[in-house]
């Protein structure tokens, strides 16, 4: 006979976004005032797991934090419980599989479903732990938006939001002083947050992973503004951008982190390397960087955390385990986290079709990807 839920565990893990409180408290006052539930919550993603280190979730604890980004459970994206950093006894360190440590601590502390609010790398251990027999249950966050499986993943809307307000801003001063400007935007591999917020802020050039650019075509587009009277330039730079021979700009290598590297620089160079072809232009570059994914949730990211984290209780009342809770068209549904992630050792990501409906709308009204 299954055993009746008592208590659930919440964690999150990668990159903080817009949403993830907002999701903490849905299910948190859901599960305890809807169906009894306790809550606790680990901190610092799989680490807390691993170290035990988790509080107690009340009501009164999240009520106030339903527009507030981030995450009061904290977060690391560095703490893989099947790959981990441990030390060797003879005062270096070794890498090993703990996450057994991981699964006893959910023994201990009596939870029965752990809810893991994450994006590819996250729901990649959630697998893993609901391989090894316990009750997962995933709600896909990411500012990203590159979880396939789902529409949307809540942090996406907020984050592209603050990037379209990013471009909005740099038009006008741009106009002012016939300047181009590049801007970087965070987004890792998928260029949706640069061609969503680039689109939407009307930027002239947008710059993505899944489209490789020239700086030649770039600045054949930049001279044909210039004849049409538009003697300024905001572009778009996808911060996984590669140059037609592949070139990639990395910022950084965190080590200990499994998908080690950190992007950040593409705009600086974009801009060097087209002021040198066109000389009559002052290029900048900016980059906001973590920028876009701190602040407020925005209204749409609030209500799709809710409906998220209704139905991840949905799940667990009706003893789903090895779901992540999904969203398709405009209904709420669940994935299995086998199909969510597959085999890919980072899950499988959503990509923008390059040959999509968006791109040709994109390029319908004159928009340069750096291809043409
Ligand atoms: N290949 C993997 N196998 C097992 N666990 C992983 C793997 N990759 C990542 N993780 C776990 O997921 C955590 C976060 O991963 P990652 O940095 O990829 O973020 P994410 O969940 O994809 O979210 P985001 O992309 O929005 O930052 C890691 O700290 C680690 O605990
Ligand atoms: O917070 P960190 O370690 O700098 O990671 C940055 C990465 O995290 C994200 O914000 C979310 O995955 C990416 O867009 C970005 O590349
Ligand atoms: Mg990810």
């Amino acid at each position: 006979m299954e055993k009746k839920v008592k208590r659930i565990a919440l964690l999150s893990g990668g990159g903080d976004c817009p949403g993830l409180n907002a999701v903490i408290r849905t299910i948190t006052k859901t599960a305890i005032s809807k169906y009894g539930w306790e809550v606790i919550g680990y901190v610092y993603g799989y680490r807390g797991l691993y170290n035990n280190n988790y509080i107690e979730l009340t009501e009164e604890k999240v009520e106030n934090i339903y527009k507030e980004g981030g995450t009061i459970l904290f977060s690391s994206n560095k703490d893989n419980l099947f790959d981990y950093l441990v030390d060797d006894g003879k005062g270096g360190k070794v890498k090993k599989d703990v996450s057994d440590v991981g699964v006893q601590n959910l023994k201990d502390a009596g939870v029965d479903v752990l809810v893991v609010l994450g994006g590819d790398g996250t729901l990649t251990s959630a697998r893993d732990f609901s391989r090894k027999g316990v009750q997962v249950i995933g709600v896909p966050k990411t500012m990203d938006n590159d979880l396939s499986s789902t529409d949307l993943t809540y942090g996406f809307i907020s984050a592209m939001s603050v990037g379209t307000d990013f471009i909005d801003r740099l038009q006008t001063t741009a106009k002012s002083h016939h300047r181009v400007i590049c801007c970087e935007l965070m987004g890792r591999d998928a260029g949706w947050i640069s061609l969503y917020a680039g689109l939407a802020g009307n930027a002239g050039v947008c710059l993505i992973p899944e489209i490789p650019f020239t700086i030649e075509n770039i600045a054949k587009h930049v001279a044909k503004r210039d004849e049409q009277g538009m003697p300024y330039t905001v572009i778009a730079v996808a911060e996984g951008a590669k140059y037609a021979d592949g070139t990639k700009v990395i910022g950084k290598i965190v080590e200990d982190s499994p998908d080690p590297v950190r992007y950040s620089g593409l705009a600086a160079k974009v801009a060097d390397d087209l002021e040198k072809v066109i000389p009559n232009h002052e290029v900048r570059s900016v980059n906001p960087g973590h920028i876009i994914r701190g602040g407020d949730i925005t209204p749409y990211d609030r209500i799709l955390s809710i409906r998220f984290g209704v139905k991840a209780c949905e799940l667990i009342d009706e003893g789903l385990f090895g779901n992540v809770v999904t969203l398709h068209g405009e209904t709420m549904d669940y994935t299995s986290l086998e199909e969510v992630i597959g085999d890919a050792k980072f899950g499988k990501q959503k990509r923008v079709d390059p040959n999509g409906e968006l791109i040709r709308a994109a390029k319908a009204i004159g928009v340069c990807f750096g291809d043409e």
